[in-house]
């Protein structure tokens, strides 16, 4: 599906989004919840990725295929080297077989569990016969993916011993391990993080408890790219968002104060509201701890005409696509003054928006709604558009609500 995005005819003022549950924390409660049923999750996301993991995780022989759920991918690997009597083939999408899992492959192993590569090593699909896990002590490098990181901890309750990680290396995207110790401190799992080493005890069952998944910053993130590119006065309500956020991505509040943008809670809702110019003409984020929103930002800066430099973005090589040299094409055909590593990205500030550009996505739902906002400032295409339901179905949706032409093309 390729759309015709355009401005909403007036100022967007007064205007409330719902957006549901954050993926991160939704795939995590899930499965939370298969080791502990009587556990009950609220404000679920309603996105693909975790559709796929509630299907995975009923799954007790055969083949799973997550299609491009990273998390889901990387969660049901733990879960399933430690449920005996069950036998799957872990695989997903042809980007998915691309996404390494080695170092979570390795560290399993090295735990007792029984994984073999299906096609290349390192890289799904992956066959695990589900084992009791006793060992309880693991190293792991700790700078490609907290998502392996995550994988280990969210199981390692139910193995007899628990579980102690020595992480190696710079750790990265450190909010999300955060998220799910937090997560395992809200259903009664004692867990610690002192320097590099994690230790979770082992608890055989949980009281009953409500998860309240609260819903997911990085899909606000598009929101506050647009009240940054709209006019000075414009206001979006966001529901439903707690000040002690678990995400990482929560850091959008200070990055967008920036870029003009201030934040208020009223109540569960955060206000945005444009209330002047960006403090300078170019931004310097390192985005170590928030990935997720480094293509947001980057498409923010360019249609303000301000320059960035934006770091710590090693991890994106390896996500939905190769997300640094996703974002060096799409701007470029749009006429960005751009250049990228394999770790950073700098924008020059430039005036220059090129129209009628048709935005290629890469299979990337990030792709495709951070470059909607941009349709403030001239017309544009988004080929592929249906890629948001990976973490936001409703996105273009909501984007209607909010008065953007979105028009379908083909
Ligand atoms: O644990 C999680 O829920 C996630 C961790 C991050 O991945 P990395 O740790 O691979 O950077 C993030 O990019 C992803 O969208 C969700
Ligand atoms: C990287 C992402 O997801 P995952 O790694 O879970 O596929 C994302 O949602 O931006």
């Amino acid at each position: 599906m390729k759309l015709h995005l355009s401005a909403p005819p007036e100022n967007l003022l007064n205007s409330k989004i719902q957006i549901t549950g954050s993926k991160s924390e939704t795939n995590r409660s899930l499965l939370l919840q298969a080791l502990y049923p009587n556990i009950r999750i609220e404000n679920i996301s309603n996105s693909d990725d975790a559709e796929v993991m509630q299907k995975g995780l009923k799954v007790a022989q055969g083949t799973v295929d997550i299609h491009h759920a990273g998390t889901a991918m990387r969660f049901l690997t733990g879960y399933f080297a430690s449920q005996e009597n069950k036998e799957v083939v872990l695989t997903g999408s042809k980007r998915m077989t691309e996404r390494p899992v080695k170092v979570l492959v390795e560290a399993l192993r090295e735990l007792g569990a029984d994984i073999a590569y299906e096609k290349e090593e390192g890289y799904p699909p992956i066959r695990i016969k589900g084992k009791r896990i006793s060992n309880s002590k693991v190293s792991l490098p700790a700078n490609i993916s907290s998502q392996y990181i995550s994988s280990l901890l969210l199981m390692a309750p139910s193995l007899e011993n628990g579980l102690e990680l020595q992480l190696v290396g710079k750790i990265t995207s450190v909010p999300y391990i955060k998220m799910t110790l937090a997560l395992l401190s809200q259903i009664g799992v004692d867990n610690s993080f002192e320097g590099n080493t994690i230790r979770v005890l082992p608890k055989a069952s949980v009281d009953d408890v409500t998860l309240v998944v609260e819903s997911d910053w990085s899909s606000a993130s598009y929101f506050y790219s647009i009240v940054a590119l709209a006019d000075i006065g414009s206001a979006i309500t966001l529901s439903s968002y707690k000040k002690d956020s678990l995400q990482g991505d929560s850091v959008l509040a200070k990055i967008y104060r920036e870029l003009g943008v201030e934040t208020s809670f009223e109540g569960n809702s955060i206000r945005l509201v444009k209330t002047g110019g960006p403090q300078s003409d170019n931004l310097d984020v390192d985005l170590a701890d928030a990935p997720d929103i480094a293509q947001t930002i980057a498409v923010t800066c360019f249609g303000m005409g301000m320059g960035c430099r934006l770091t710590g973005l090693h991890t994106l090589k390896i996500k939905e696509t190769d997300r640094l040299e996703a974002l060096n094409t799409e701007l470029s055909k749009l006429g960005a003054p751009i250049s990228v590593s394999d770790k950073d990205l700098t924008l020059l500030p430039s005036n220059k928006i090129n129209k009628d550009v048709a935005i290629d996505t890469y299979n990337d739902h990030r792709m495709a709604m951070a470059f909607a906002p941009l349709a403030l400032k001239t017309d544009l295409y988004i080929n592929d558009a249906e890629v948001v339901s990976k973490s936001y179905p409703d996105f273009w949706g909501d984007l209607a609500k909010l008065r953007f032409l979105v028009e379908e093309m083909e």
